[in-house]
């Protein structure tokens, strides 16, 4: 005798900030039939694969295969679990960013935040990802005067720095196809903007206490602005970071692309923003760039 029985198949899926969950075609839910030699099983495997809808039109479908764990009869508790779709990241960003690449038309991208923000990480991906060159604000500063950062605040202040800061991105703003990070403190002065609006600025707006399990992670030395040499360094690198990150939350969110690390690491289903890698910050940059293109041209260009 054969009896069927009915299980109900419930599917959690992670993906990459690319696809969004809203144009998924396929059932949240789903009910399967299985004959009656399963019932012993715990856990049955079901080969499961489908398309991946993109809403962009121009963007390739993907196909994942999933294995779902799943129970029979809808009142015993289900096998569940989060399954990751396999997805290449370097590959999807790279094809995104030749879609935008001839509406850029070599702007280069301007990437400012806090100290600790992943200016340098996220924009090293980028660069890679857009076949730009990369440069970084601060060391530029670092080649003209010969010392670090650091040392130019001990001997010549903060108001030396910021001139040579101004003159190094007024230089970058001749240049094209650049990915450039930025001091933490180029969004103070209005000169700066009118030099980083040559191209396209973007906010990495992270969180204060992500920026603080970064940065005390490597320390303070580099940081002037950070430093202490006294026993409750922490405390007060804290206080300081959270007074700096207030100070400057308006002057930031002049950018033009503003990409929210907390709002990222909700859209990729973790509430630890210190989870989200540079890779999905940096596909979420040229995603946020892409939608702010398309603002510029009007219409909708991919
Ligand atoms: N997404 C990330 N996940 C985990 N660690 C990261 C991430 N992004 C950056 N980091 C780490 O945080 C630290 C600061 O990053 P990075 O130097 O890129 O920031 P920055 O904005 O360039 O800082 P600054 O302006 O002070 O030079 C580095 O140690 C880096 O490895
Ligand atoms: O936030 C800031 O003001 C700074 C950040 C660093 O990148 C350096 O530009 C310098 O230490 C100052």
């Amino acid at each position: 005798m054969s009896t069927r029985m009915e299980a109900t198949v419930t599917q959690h899926f992670h993906f990459s900030p690319w696809i969004h969950s809203s144009s998924i075609v396929a059932k949240p839910k789903g009910s399967l039939q299985f004959s009656r030699r399963f019932a012993e099983q715990h856990i049955l495997r079901v080969p499961f694969s489908f398309n991946l809808q993109l809403s962009r039109p121009s963007a390739r479908r993907r196909t994942v295969a999933l294995n779902i764990a799943c129970s029979y009869d809808n009142s015993t508790a289900l096998e569940s679990g989060n399954h990751f779709a396999s997805f290449d990241e370097s590959l999807a960003i790279q094809r995104k960013c030749r879609e935008i690449e001839s509406y850029l038309n070599g702007r280069c991208i301007y990437l400012v935040g806090m100290m600790g923000s992943g200016k340098t990480t996220v924009g090293n991906v980028l660069s890679n990802a857009l076949g730009y060159s990369f440069a970084d604000s601060d060391s530029l500063v670092e080649e003209d005067v010969g010392i670090s950062v650091a040392e130019i605040f001990k001997v010549y202040g903060e108001d030396f720095f910021r001139e040579k800061e101004t003159e190094a991105l007024r230089k970058l703003s001749l240049m094209h196809q650049f990915v450039i990070s930025t001091g933490g403190g180029v969004v103070t002065r209005t000169i700066n903007w009118k030099h980083m609006n040559k191209g396209i600025s973007v906010w990495l707006d992270v969180p204060l206490e992500a920026l603080v399990k970064r940065i005390s992670a490597v320390g303070t030395s580099s940081r002037p602005l950070l430093h202490h040499d006294s026993t409750d360094a922490y405390s007060k690198t804290v206080i300081r970071l959270s007074t700096l990150l207030e100070e400057r939350g308006e002057a930031y969110a002049k950018a033009e692309v503003r990409v929210s690390c907390r709002k990222l690491a909700a859209k990729l289903g973790t509430k630890e923003v210190c989870n989200v890698t540079p890779m999905a910050i940096a596909i979420e940059v040229v995603e946020q760039i892409s939608i702010f293109l398309e603002r510029e041209n009007g219409s909708c260009a991919f």
